[in-house]
């Protein structure tokens, strides 16, 4: 058995990335990278948990379910089967949100909050704003509130099928919805396919299902001058702006590109005309 850090992390080395071994240990013991490195020749007690961990992400299980948190925009974020992991390209729906709003007071809706890393994230950077975060699933709206208390913010929370619950209109409607079509399942990670809920990846209509709904009703949910943000598949841009454009045939449609060139994210700004 391992005596110190050091030889436990040797050990690890064979079954795991250095990103993930080093991961584990330092959330295992809430520990910066600079902090783990000062440890190494310590002598470690508790090489069972850790132990447990690097064999349960060996054996295929997500790293942040393992250890019951994932980072998003420099924050953490309890999740677990309940919930999908927020990814990096959704940080960069954030910035994109920041970099177009006002720090004024802002109505916002999250349609699809999951473990609600987009609503309390924005709430968190931007406390002025008044936001609710909806899911279908109230197993994911649990996870939402955990972390919402977690991080210290006050959100509102609806369980909504897309809007059917939704009563007001928001300065800001954005949306990481489930996109994948079921077509797509081949060439996915079976890790992703094991473990995150398939209601939180998944949608009909190759993919399309929910910004279908979301676009049937933008009309009345996004106040005039509002602007709606969605997080979209890289070969959804065209088919997801045309849905809007219909919807919203006065509205300025954007297909926005991640930090990979890729299609990344659709933005509707609802401009109304000057009275004259
Ligand atoms: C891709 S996850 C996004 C989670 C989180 N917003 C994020 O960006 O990490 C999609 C979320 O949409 C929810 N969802 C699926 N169908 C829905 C529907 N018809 N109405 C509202 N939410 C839905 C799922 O439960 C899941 O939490």
């Amino acid at each position: 058995m391992p005596n110190t850090y050091f030889e436990a992390r040797q050990w690890a080395f064979s079954y795991l990335s250095e990103a993930d071994v080093n991961l584990i240990l330092m959330t295992q013991h809430k520990w910066s990278y600079s902090q783990l490195i000062l440890h190494l020749r310590d002598t470690m007690p508790d090489f069972e948990d850790f132990k447990t961990a690097v064999l349960r992400v060996r054996a295929g299980e997500p790293v942040q379910y393992v250890l019951g948190e994932a980072q998003f925009f420099g924050r953490t974020f309890m999740v677990d089967e309940r919930v999908l992991i927020p990814r990096l390209e959704t940080e960069e729906l954030i910035e994109l949100i920041l970099n177009d709003s006002p720090i004024t007071i802002q109505n916002v809706l999250d349609i699809g909050t999951g473990s609600g890393a987009i609503a309390v994230t924005l709430k968190s950077e931007r406390p002025a704003w008044e936001i609710t975060a909806s899911d279908i699933s109230a197993a994911a709206l649990a996870v939402a509130q955990q972390n919402a208390a977690n991080n210290d913010v006050k959100l509102e929370f609806i369980a909504s099928d897309v809007f059917t619950n939704i009563t007001e209109s928001y300065d800001i409607i954005v949306s990481n919805p489930p996109y994948i079509a079921a077509s797509e399942t081949d060439i996915m990670d079976q890790n992703v396919l094991d473990y995150e809920p398939h209601l939180a990846l998944f949608a009909d209509n190759d993919g399309l299902a929910i910004y279908q709904a979301i676009a049937r009703q933008l009309a009345s949910y996004l106040a005039p001058n509002g602007r709606a943000y969605f997080e979209i598949g890289l070969h959804q841009g065209p088919a997801v702006a045309e849905l809007m454009q219909q919807s919203l045939p006065q509205a300025q449609v954007d297909i926005i590109k991640d930090l990979s060139n890729h299609d990344r994210m659709i933005r509707v700004f609802n401009k109304q005309e000057k009275e004259l």
